[in-house]
């Protein structure tokens, strides 16, 4: 069965919850915004109900945050665009896997981290779209995705372990997961992180780190269901 039938299944009460979230943050979409297109089967919902406003006549672009993403956009004829041509984005819509009280964010659980992030850090105002069971008090209860140059990255996991953290190397079909970018996804389950803006900031400065998966201060606007 394919991802997208299995999202369309909708056979549990977090799928429901994605989809009326994704849904309803195109509300918030307004004629000729330039967005930012983030990922993940939340935001599934968002394309597909952004796809049939754009059938309705409404004109807007997006930049999306991943390959998947890209290829949904044009499944369901939302029109794109890139950095290239436009720097600066009206509106993003992403997903998470974590958000706490202050509306930070862990990220990442697809591996479309880095991207993700330079497209909601573009973006004027962020909304991100979740079901419930994404909300927590403080990060952490997942394991954080690093993404890392995979030269070296025995050594980087090795650092970033130093830091508190038990590392496992993300695989897909027994292979290193290759993130859109080429690089390795480190999930790194830490105790509670109490401080994520000073842990983002001690991992970001190791060598062989690209990005984590901590989006601090980004989010505008949460919609659960
Ligand atoms: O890399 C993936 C992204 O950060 C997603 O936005 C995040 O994992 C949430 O995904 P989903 O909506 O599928 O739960």
């Amino acid at each position: 069965m394919s991802e997208q039938s299995n999202y369309e299944k909708l056979s549990t009460a977090s799928d429901r919850g994605k989809k009326a979230a994704g849904e309803k943050a195109v509300d918030y979409v307004k004629d000729g915004m330039t967005l930012g297109l983030g990922s993940g089967s939340t935001v599934y919902w968002a394309l597909k109900k952004l796809g049939e406003r754009v059938k309705q006549g409404l004109n807007v672009k997006g930049v999306p945050s991943s390959t998947r993403t890209e290829n949904w956009a044009k499944e369901f004829g939302i029109p794109l665009t890139t950095f290239h041509d436009v720097q600066e984005l009206d509106l993003a819509i992403d997903g998470a896997d974590e958000i706490d009280e202050n509306l930070n964010l862990l990220k990442g659980g697809g591996g479309s981290l880095v991207r993700e992030k330079i497209v909601n850090a573009a973006a004027d105002s962020v909304i991100i779209i979740a079901d419930k069971s994404k909300q927590v008090t403080q990060l952490g209860k997942r394991a954080l995705p690093i993404e890392v140059v995979p030269f070296g990255w025995e050594v980087t996991a090795q650092r970033i372990a130093q830091c508190g953290a038990e590392i496992t190397l993300r695989e897909k079909q027994e292979q290193p997961f290759i993130s859109d970018n080429g690089n390795y996804i480190l999930d790194c389950q830490f105790e509670l992180i109490s401080d994520p803006a000073s842990l983002h900031a001690t991992l970001s400065q190791l060598p062989g780190v690209v990005e984590t998966g901590l989006f601090i201060g980004l989010a505008d606007r949460v919609i659960l269901e």
